[in-house]
Parts: C-alpha cells; structure tokens; sequence
C-alpha cells in the first residue's frame, strides 16, 4: 500500500533533535534500557505511544482560546456533551480527565468484589482497575489473537463459546459486566466486527449482563469495518459508528487516541441511576461532573476531535500509514503481528530473537536496539508489560512478545516511516548478535512503567 494522500496540510512544526548513537547509548544506559525512561529530547522519531501525542487542527487550537473557563456548567461543558450524545448516542456523558480515570469509576460503581470481568485480551489500566474493585479478569478472546502471524481480518472478537461457558460456570449474576475493547490495543490494534459485537450484545442481552466497550479506538475500529466486513463498503463511517455505539449499555473512552487531544477522556451511559451512581463517585476522584478535572478548552477540543475522527480521508490515511510501515518490515522478512492494526504494527519479538527465552526480555532489548540504531521509541509489549502472577509471584508469560511502534495521528510523514523501517532492518541483519537483558530494578506495581535493566 502507499500512504494516502494526507487532507491536511502542516501549520506549525516542532523541531525534532537528531543524535548520535554514541549519545544514544549513553541515554539508553541512563533509562535503564527502559524506553520509557528516556528523555524525550534524545528521541528522533517518538512511536512509544498515540495516547495524547497527535497533532491537533487549527480548529481544535482556536476552540481551546476561545473557552470561557467558567466553572460548574460552563458553554464548554454542554458543547462537550452534545456533541458526544450526537456524535455517539448516548444519553449521559461525564467528562474525565483520562482513560484509566473513566475505567476506575465505572469499575468502582459496577463490580462487586469476587465477580468475574470478561475481556477480548487485556490492557494493562482496564485489568489494573477491575482487580483493584475485586474483579476476576477473564479474556474470552479468539484464540487467533494469540497467534501472531494468523491471518483474521477481526482478530479482536470475542469468542461467544468461551463467553457463554463463563456465564454458564459462574452463573450470570457473577459476572460484573462485559468488557469488549474495540481496536484491540494488546492484539495488536486489532478490530472487532460489527457481526461480532452484535452476537456479544445478544449474549449479554439474554442474561442480563451489562455491556461495556472501551471504545478508545472505536473510530479506527468502524474503518475496518468499512474496509474488510462484507456488505459495509458503501456504508458512512459515521453510519456505521452509531450502530457500533448502539449496542453499548454504556462506554469509557481515552479521548487521548481517537479523539486527537493530549488529556482527556469520559464515560457514557444509557441508565440515569448508573449515571447518578458514577458522577457521585467521580465528585470525590476526578472533580466536578462539569469537568472530570479538565480545563474547559480541554472539553471544547475532545468535542472537535469527536467531530474530526470520523472523517473517512483522515482515517483512510492514517490507517495507511500503518499498512505503509508494516509493508516495508515485511518486505525484509521482518516478523510482525498480521493483518496490521490501526494505531501501530507490533514486531514479533518472539520470531525476531528467538535465541532469547522470554524471561531475558526479548521485546524489551529489541525497544532498545530499535532506539539505538535510529533513535526511534518503540514500546515494550511482552513479559514485562504482562507483570507477575499475584498468586504465585512468578512473571506471567505472555504468548504475545511484542515490540509496539505505535504512530501518532497527523504528525509523521512517509520519509520519517522510511527512516523507522531502515533503522529497524538494520538490528534485523544483526539480530544474531543481540543478546538478553536482566532486571535490575522491578518496581510492584505496572512494573514496565518504571523498571530497569542491564545488558546480559
Ligand atoms: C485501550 C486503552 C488504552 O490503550 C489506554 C491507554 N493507552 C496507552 C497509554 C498507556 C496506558 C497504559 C500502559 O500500560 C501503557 F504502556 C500506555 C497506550 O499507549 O496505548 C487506556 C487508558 O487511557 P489513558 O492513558 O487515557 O488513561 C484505556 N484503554
């Protein structure tokens, strides 16, 4: 594929900072070889995450200077809320200041301690939060989520057999709720399909089960249903999305993706009582319901991203963008998680190093060396973002040994793809020669976060 032609042009540039790998390797010893431990100005081309790093528009900049900051029930805050009913259609919205926020006060409101979560693969924030109100995560994921190199156009569906064993195992009043995560972050940014979700919803319906989707990247989600689920090719993307939203009891959302902000995210919900329930505890951790703790030019710009990442060109080119890179690494025989997803392509890590048992952190030193030949910031996606197992203490292991490159909405062009994919065939042809690491500093908890390593 070749990049789309991007329906926007640049206003306003930041300068980037080139170094050299001598200065890299002493940066990187420094981080611990722990890539989010760098200091952002030793990063050439920064693809550790698209959470809050995309560029927004000159409309988004504008509405910002534009807000009043009143407090309580500002213009801001009912320009966010309509805009979200609108946009998503949901009766009640309550601004957060992030994700994670969004996940802690609906798990907090909905689980009761001991009842069981089900997932399509975890995230780290979404699992942290449900264990921390008394959860028990299940992923009831299809299995060729777990295959890297599986060929399925949806790998991020749930499946309804695992679904249905559960309900049936624990019995329907156990189960908090569902949790489907569109755009599967830990799969590998991977999609659900509209026929999926509505089989879930069915499921979810005849127990009595609420449904909650993490619809972080929903948008990114609706595109590939547009492009890859039979009978939707003709279908708007906003057509498509509402359906999508409709088969959600209620949402969070990190508007820090497909929303094109830097802070910010909400929850959304069908039920008045739910929503009572939320905004009471969302009072005392995240500030008033008028503002989640944002500032009010924070509300306006989630309300213009909510109205720019539907936009079909947008997303076609940025989508593409991904497919762009994925093609380049593949080409070189590089092992990457197939079909590419929407917000970054994983290398398989596994595949890449496969001289390395995985607890040398194999993902981790490939980050590292990613860095080093090229000065690009990869994120660590395997054992040591998996964490150990509470029970036993032993590291979890992960079938997916990941390295993320994960591409930020509207900032990087082909040519800086081109450098990322040159760099990275270069540790390739070396890869023989790259050895483990061993931890140095493990911190308890979202170890990945903050440890520390050393070169074996
Ligand atoms: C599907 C989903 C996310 O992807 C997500 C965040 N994602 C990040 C940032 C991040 C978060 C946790 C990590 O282990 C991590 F290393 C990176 C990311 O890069 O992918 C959140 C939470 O949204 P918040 O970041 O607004 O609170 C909820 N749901």
């Amino acid at each position: 594929p070749e990049v789309q032609p991007e329906p926007y042009r640049i206003k306003a540039i930041e300068p980037l900072v080139l170094t050299t790998r001598a200065q890299r390797e002493a940066a990187l010893r420094e981080a611990g070889w722990n890539t989010f431990l760098l200091r952002s100005q030793d990063v050439y081309i920064d693809f550790l995450t698209d959470s809050g790093t995309s560029a927004m528009s000159s409309v988004q900049w504008a509405e910002m200077m534009r807000a009043a900051e009143t407090l309580s029930y500002s213009a801001a805050y009912h320009r966010f809320v309509e805009t979200i009913q609108e946009v998503y259609g949901f009766p009640y919205v309550l601004p957060t200041h992030q994700g994670r926020a969004a996940e802690h006060v609906l798990s907090q409101v909905l689980i009761r301690p001991g009842q069981y979560v089900a997932n399509n693969m975890y995230f780290t924030t979404t699992r942290e939060h449900q264990e921390r109100a008394g959860g028990i995560f299940v992923d009831v994921i299809i299995d060729e989520a777990h295959d890297p190199a599986a060929h399925h156009p949806f790998k991020g569906n749930m499946d309804p057999e695992k679904l249905r064993d559960l309900i049936r195992r624990v019995g329907p009043e156990q189960v908090a709720y569902v949790c489907l995560e569109l755009n599967v972050n830990m799969a590998g940014g991977q999609p659900v399909s509209l026929e999926n979700v509505r089989t879930v919803a069915q499921l979810c319906r005849e127990f009595g089960i609420p449904l909650i989707f993490d619809a972080t990247r929903a948008a990114e989600n609706a595109y590939f249903i547009k492009a890859r689920e039979p009978g939707m090719q003709d279908r708007a993307i906003p057509d498509i999305f509402r359906e999508l939203m409709s088969y959600a009891d209620g949402i969070t959302v990190s508007a820090k993706k497909d929303l094109l902000v830097n802070i910010g995210g909400f929850l959304a919900v069908r039920d008045a009582a739910l929503y009572r329930r939320m905004e009471q505890f969302a009072l005392r951790f995240e500030g008033h319901p008028a503002d989640g703790g944002l500032a009010r030019r924070d509300l306006v710009a989630m309300a213009q991203g909510a109205r720019e990442m539907l936009d079909v060109n947008y997303l076609r080119s940025r989508i593409e963008q991904v497919a762009y890179l994925a093609a380049a690494l593949r080409k070189a025989g590089v092992p990457i998680v197939e079909p590419p997803g929407g917000h970054a392509v994983f290398i398989d890590a596994r595949r890449f190093l496969p001289h390395l048992p995985q607890d040398q952190f194999p993902a981790q030193r490939l980050a590292g060396e990613i860095y080093l030949a090229a000065g690009v910031r990869a994120m660590e996606r395997g054992i040591v973002s998996a964490g150990r197992d509470p029970e036993t203490g032993q590291h979890k292991y992960p079938r997916l040994e990941l390295v993320r490159l994960t591409i930020p909405r509207r900032v990087y062009t082909q040519r800086h793809l081109d450098v990322a994919a040159e760099g990275i065939l270069d540790v390739f042809a070396r890869r023989e020669q790259i050895g483990g690491l061993r931890m140095v500093f493990e911190p308890p908890v979202l170890r990945f976060f903050t440890a520390r390593f050393e070169p074996m």
